[in-house]
């Protein structure tokens, strides 16, 4: 059954077109241009479906080689960019240094024309980890490293750089599925503040940096990061059961949980977990999933609501050795497909975004002089 959407912040408000995503279309469901998620998640490379949204259609095997090879040409970053990296403290949330990157590199290789919006959108999915990691890696290990790796995908090198170390077929896959999930999702906030920005015909690198700010809360991207930071706490099944019922007494919101749009189960749930449960079996994990898992029980039969995306990113990104603060980084390096493709859209049927407000102020005053107020 699908959502009833009304009231505050603009819920249930058609605010544009798109062909780009459905989302709980029949209460559940996520398409890509037609495609179900699912299907995507199953069969493709996070790289193809980057092409499927930003250039169309699903690329052959020569059309995918080739943006692979592409991107891989496109992850070193200029000196005076890993300069500014170089300065931004380790105690720095690594989504502000990602806001910081972006923008920097807008001052760098600014997109002087829309034309080239395609390859400033390919250089930004190319370098984006690199510059998580190189700030990272300078930051916590005091290491330069190198950020020109032959990696296959984006996943494979955004783990290559964090570990020092090629990751192993399991982890490039789910970094595949889990980017895969976050790519697209329709008139979500960081979306829609990619697409409020790209309506006055600001430039991407504007667009996105605007979008990363959004994505940060923990209403929105900032979950798996909170879940995380929850579930870290719990020592068993039970410990998570009795933490959470305490939590829903105090009426505190749980992080990872709940949807604007989904009435039912968000479809990105069930594969993340999936992938969660193979890699907690892989590191002989215990404790984490079952807590996650109990986390969810409890949450449904309490409150009816259920994991969102966000939920078993948490423990799968911790399983793989991934650092908490580094979980809505990734994020960042998927969605960018969905942002700048919005930011694409918006432009080619343009109306500058700007909608009226209800007044609930003073009426109409006279000043008072200053030395009479
Ligand atoms: C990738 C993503 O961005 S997915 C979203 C990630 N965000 C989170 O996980 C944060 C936690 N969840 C939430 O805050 C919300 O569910 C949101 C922001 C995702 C959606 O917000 P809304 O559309 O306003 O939620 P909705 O209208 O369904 O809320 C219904 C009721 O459930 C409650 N509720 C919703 N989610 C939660 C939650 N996670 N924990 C506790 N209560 C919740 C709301 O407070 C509301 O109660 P009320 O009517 O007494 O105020
Ligand atoms: O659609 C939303 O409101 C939030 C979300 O799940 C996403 O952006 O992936």
């Amino acid at each position: 059954m699908a959502k009833v959407l009304s009231g505050a912040g603009l819920r249930g408000q058609v605010a544009g077109k798109t062909a780009l995503s459905t989302v709980g279309v029949s209460g559940s469901g996520l398409t890509y241009r037609g495609y179900d998620v699912k299907d995507l998640a199953q069969n493709c490379d996070f790289e193809e479906v980057a092409h499927l949204i930003l250039k169309g259609h699903l690329p052959t095997q020569a059309e995918l080689d080739s943006y692979k090879n592409t991107l891989r040409s496109m992850r070193g970053l200029p000196v005076a960019l890993k300069e500014v990296l170089e300065r931004i403290p380790a105690d720095a949330h690594p989504m502000d240094v990602l806001r910081t990157g972006c923008s920097m590199l807008g001052n760098l290789e600014g997109e002087s024309s829309f034309d080239i919006q395609g390859q400033v959108t390919d250089r930004m999915l190319a370098c984006f980890p690199s510059i998580i990691c190189y700030w990272y890696r300078f930051s916590h290990d005091g290491v330069r490293v190198e950020v020109e790796t032959d990696d296959d995908s984006i996943g494979g090198h955004f783990l290559h750089m964090l570990h020092g170390k090629k990751p192993n077929e399991l982890h490039e896959r789910v970094m595949h599925v889990s980017l895969i999930l976050y790519a697209e999702h329709e008139f979500n906030a960081s979306t829609f503040t990619a697409r409020v920005c790209a309506s006055t015909l600001s430039d991407m690198h504007s667009c996105v940096t605007g979008a990363i700010g959004s994505l940060r809360g923990p209403l929105h991207g900032g979950a798996n990061e909170a879940a995380m930071e929850m579930i870290e706490g719990f020592t068993s099944a039970d410990h998570a059961e009795e933490e959470m019922m305490g939590k829903l007494a105090r009426k505190e919101k749980i992080m990872g949980f709940g949807h604007a749009i989904y009435s039912e189960s968000d479809p990105r749930n069930e594969i993340i977990k999936q992938w969660s449960e193979k890699l907690a079996n892989e590191v002989g994990d215990t404790v984490l999933y079952a807590a996650s898992e109990r986390c969810e029980a409890v949450m449904w039969r309490e409150k009816k609501l259920f994991c969102n995306a966000d939920f078993f990113h948490a423990s799968a990104y911790n399983f793989m050795g991934i650092p908490t603060k580094l979980f809505t980084p990734i994020f960042v390096m998927s969605r960018l497909t969905g942002w700048a493709a919005h930011v694409m859209e918006q432009r080619a049927d343009n109306r500058i975004i700007r909608p009226s407000a209800d007044y609930t102020g003073e009426d109409l005053r006279p000043v008072t002089p200053i030395a009479e107020r």
